[in-house]
């Protein structure tokens, strides 16, 4: 509920009248000429915002005035009379806008009377129907012919009806006793059960976020309309000036009472720390959203460090333009829903840049909208012609890869590029953001260094049904998820070995470069194989051991959405087939036709395979673990994958009762090169390009040592030249778009960098770039000198290209022999071995309570005694 008072401003002298903006609502008049319409246009103009505004307007003022008073911003007009009321419906001017003269209306704001006409008949029937519309929105409002005194408002609010008095006759001032007391006024409307008689209070601020909840008597309730600040009461030190000893004070905008007249709420504007004594800015934690936005803004534009892209932001002003209307063309592409809301808030983010920087609020911008809220005459809204024809041209243009969304909003917070190319551009230049790291602190760093966020912030809950649909509806649910995402119609989602030899014929040439890299990988992944199990007597007669077993059943995921990768069933399947695994099962998408590349098949069949899935994403990693009617179970499901694939795998993996391991998050490809001088940048360029070939969710990273501007320059117009030719450029492109490039001064700094970013592949492109492996802590393999490119690691030389991403090198191994495979422990002991330790079990077990287990070697060693 409003503050039950409604102020009336004569026209005449609107500009003297005292500030009753805590009260919330005004109402102006009466207008009964052109000029009182000029005079009141122009005040609710500049005070928008402020209070809510209504005019009273005579029949002298023409209907086209009404709605020039509308448009300015005015909440509602009161007219004089009930004819000039319903012609102003008639012309379509919704109720919801007009306060009805006289007895009830039906949708109307609120309805108005003179006290005189306010029989207890009419009062009773007037406040039962108009309060009791269901809406809690229309109103009664009652006019006096001379100053009320306070027990006749008192009469009025208890209805509850709002009385309206003029301005002149109000005071904020409690101890002046020749006029009305607006705290009076307000007190008079409250009720309260608590035994202490104060008033549940809540404060919010202006953007309506609860701040906390406090208490108010009517004394303080009357010190803080007077001062107009936070003044409550506190329930053990009597009346509490908010902030006097902290700083943290309040401004008092509006005082409102909640619908049965027991709770108030104070709007306030609070400066310092915030509001809770913990010095957070409510008493709930920190809010999020615009308000934090800007707050953080602020301080930014504050103390953003010089050189900071922050900085730039707020002093380029073309590259804050470029920003904006980038961010506003994203927004007009984007299709889904996570795409719309990512884009929008780029664009806001910007936007509110540009805000803070001119010192425009939030609040601000709110009562603009809320300004063009209260317009009755719509513009046409037609846009202007150069816009239309850009509209059209881009409805023309074939569509590109979805732009990674992640490059602004990281490129938003931190330091950026001497050069920040419009990759996205199909004809822009194509090159890596540069970073100086000299230049940037320890934050912005870590900031720069994190991977692109996986557009899909809420990805599990689009995996989790697929998930659960598989799992209980099985090959039915299967097929349908490969009719949809993969286009395929199947009728069984399983090929069993063994494979038909036309499913996977090949070229010699391709079978020769399959069978040379099987080799490679299978020596390397033999090699892996402990020779003899681990066997240790820790003391005499005490020997334990370590053996390993293989995992029996295992499910490999070879990718096949933005390209198919047979060398992924091989980096899978090879090493699950040295370690004995008895059931390997692959899963890959299909083809639209139904079939696979035959190169996976080929594989599947060189490694032994009973199976392949003919799935992908979640649905596949699901089939694999809970099994259907066709899909056999797995123990462990393996392989990279794109981020539903991933999700998937982790999903499955938390569930008790798939009983199912996965290897590890096997993400988006990533590769961090490290050149010196003497790098050949045609080399260095093509190793980025390589796996920012993979997809838009890609990321590569060059960390150049002691580069000057020439040797910078000739990497990125490698990078620029190499990617152009290549057929996959716009993915290419999509990823560079939140590459960077770091620029160090010592391969020590570069190798400190790299292992905080722990790459997937490190690739190290020095001068003796093997003395320098040493200092390698975190990466998923390491690539040593000029010769040595990632894609050879990839295919051929024999390592395993299944490889942490995200960072998790720092915890987890690549793919190995070892990931097919489990450990188990035995242990043997001999009489003297029992009685070395035979004491020492007994009283750790008696520690413990355990009595049973020290019982298992006491009856063993009294047996030895006899
Ligand atoms: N880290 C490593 O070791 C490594 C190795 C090879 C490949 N990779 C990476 O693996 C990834 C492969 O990704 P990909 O997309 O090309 O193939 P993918 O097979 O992982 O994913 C494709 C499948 O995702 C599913 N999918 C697509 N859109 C979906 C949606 N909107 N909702 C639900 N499911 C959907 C479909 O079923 C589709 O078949 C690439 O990012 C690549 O870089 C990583
Ligand atoms: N580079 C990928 C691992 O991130 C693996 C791969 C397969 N084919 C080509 N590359």
């Amino acid at each position: 509920m409003t503050f039950p008072l409604l102020p009336l401003l004569a026209p005449c002298n609107i500009a003297s009248t005292p500030d009753l903006s805590v009260v919330g609502h005004t109402l102006i008049g009466p207008v009964s000429t052109s000029q009182d319409v000029a005079t009141v246009k122009d005040y609710i103009s500049a005070n928008f915002g402020l209070v809510e505004f209504s005019v009273q307007v005579t029949s002298a003022i023409d209907i086209d005035d009404i709605i020039s008073l509308l448009d300015t911003g005015a909440d509602a007009v009161f007219p004089e009379t009930d004819e000039q009321a319903i012609a102003l419906f008639e012309i379509g001017i919704p109720g919801s806008r007009v306060v009805f003269p006289g007895e009830d209306y039906d949708d109307v704001k609120g309805v108005y009377v003179t006290s005189s006409a306010l029989t207890p008949d009419l009062a009773s029937k007037l406040s039962k129907s108009v309060l009791a519309d269901g809406t809690g929105s229309q109103k009664l409002y009652v006019t006096f012919s001379a100053t009320p005194t306070l027990e006749q408002v008192k009469k009025i609010t208890a209805l509850p009806a709002i009385p309206i008095i003029p301005a002149e006759a109000l005071t904020t001032d409690p101890a002046a006793t020749d006029k009305l007391s607006v705290a009076a006024v307000f007190s008079s409307a409250l009720t309260t059960d608590r035994p202490d008689g104060y008033f549940s209070t809540v404060v919010v601020d202006t953007q309506g976020v609860a701040l906390g909840l406090v208490y108010s008597s009517e004394e303080s309730i009357a010190q803080a309309i007077k001062a107009r600040a936070g003044v409550y009461q506190s329930r053990k030190r009597g009346l509490w000036f908010k902030g006097a000893t902290s700083g943290a004070v309040q401004t008092l905008v509006r005082l409102e009472l909640d619908c049965d007249g027991d709770c108030v709420k104070f709007v306030v504007q609070q400066a310092g720390k915030g509001f809770c004594h913990l010095d957070t800015t409510t008493c709930f934690g920190k809010s999020g959203g615009m308000p934090a936005l800007e707050r953080t803004l602020v301080s930014r534009l504050e103390n953003a460090p010089a050189g900071s892209y922050t900085r730039r932001l707020f002093s380029d002003e073309k590259l804050l333009s470029a920003k904006i209307m980038e961010e506003a063309e994203e927004l007009t592409t984007a299709k889904s829903k996570d795409e719309i809301a990512w884009e929008f808030a780029d664009l806001l983010y910007f936007g509110m840049t540009k805000a803070v920087e001119a010192g425009v609020s939030w609040a601000d911008v709110e009562r603009n909208l809320d300004s063009k809220a209260k317009k009755i005459t719509r513009r046409k809204g037609d846009a202007k012609q150069k816009w239309i024809d850009a509209a059209k041209k881009a409805a023309e243009t074939p569509e590109k890869p979805a732009p990674n969304t992640e490059s602004t909003s990281s490129s938003a917070i931190v330091n950026g590029a001497v050069k920040q190319a419009d990759n996205r551009e199909s004809t822009g230049r194509i090159q890596l953001t540069r970073v100086d790291v000299s230049d940037i602190s320890e934050s912005e760093l870590t900031e720069l260094l994190r991977r692109p966020a996986q557009k899909n912030a809420n990805i599990m809950n689009l995996v989790g049904p697929i998930v659960e649909a598989v799992r209980t509806r099985g090959d039915v649910a299967l097929l349908e998820f490969t009719a949809k995402f993969e286009k395929a119609k199947l009728k069984s989602p399983v090929l069993k070995a063994p494979f038909p030899p036309e499913l996977m014929e090949l070229d010699q040439e391709t079978k020769d470069a399959i069978d040379l890299s099987f080799e490679n990988v299978l020596k390397f992944h033999a090699g892996q194989l402990e020779s003899a199990p681990l066997v240790v007597e820790t003391v005499p007669g005490v020997v334990c051991s370590r053996f390993s077993r293989p995992i029996e059943s295992v499910g490999l995921y070879v990718p096949g959405g933005t390209a198919i990768l047979p060398s992924t069933a091989l980096m899978l399947g090879v090493p699950a087939l040295v370690a004995g695994c008895k059931n390997i099962v692959f899963a890959s998408p299909p083809r639209s036709d139904g079939t696979l590349t035959p190169e996976v098949v080929y594989v599947a069949h060189k490694v032994g395979a009973a199976a392949i899935v003919l799935a992908g994403g979640a649905q596949a990693v699901a089939a694999m673990a809970y099994g259907t009617e066709s899909v056999p179970k797995v123990n462990k499901i393996l392989g990279p994958g794109n981020q539903f694939v991933t999700a998937a795998k982790m999903l499955v993996q938390n569930d008790t009762s798939a009983l199912v391991s996965i290897d590890m998050p096997a993400g988006p490809s990533e590769v961090l090169v490290v050149a010196d001088k003497k790098a050949n940048p045609a080399f260095v360029a093509s190793d980025l390009l390589s796996q920012a070939e993979h997809g838009v969710d890609s990321q590569v990273i060059l960390i150049g040592v002691d580069l000057n501007e020439a040797e910078l320059q000739a990497i990125e117009d490698e990078v620029h030249e190499q990617a152009m030719r290549l057929p996959r450029v716009e993915i290419v492109r999509g990823a560079i778009a939140h590459s960077r490039t770091f620029q160090v001064k010592t391969v020590e700094q570069a190798i400190a960098l790299s292992n905080k970013y722990a790459p997937e592949h490190l690739i190290l492109q020095l001068e003796s770039a093997s003395k320098y492996v040493d200092l390698v802590q975190h990466a998923g393999s390491v690539f040593v000198g000029a010769w040595s490119p990632e894609s050879c690691g990839d295919y051929s030389s024999g390592t395993n290209h299944t490889l942490p991403t995200y960072g998790y090198a720092t915890v987890y191994s690549g793919v190995n022999t070892h990931s097919f495979m489990k450990h188990l422990t035995s242990q043997e002991l001999t009489p003297e071995g029992l009685k070395k330790i035979g004491g020492a079990v007994v009283r750790l077990a008696t520690v413990e309570g355990l009595d049973a287990h020290g019982n298992a070697v006491r009856v063993r060693l009294e047996h030895l005694a006899k």
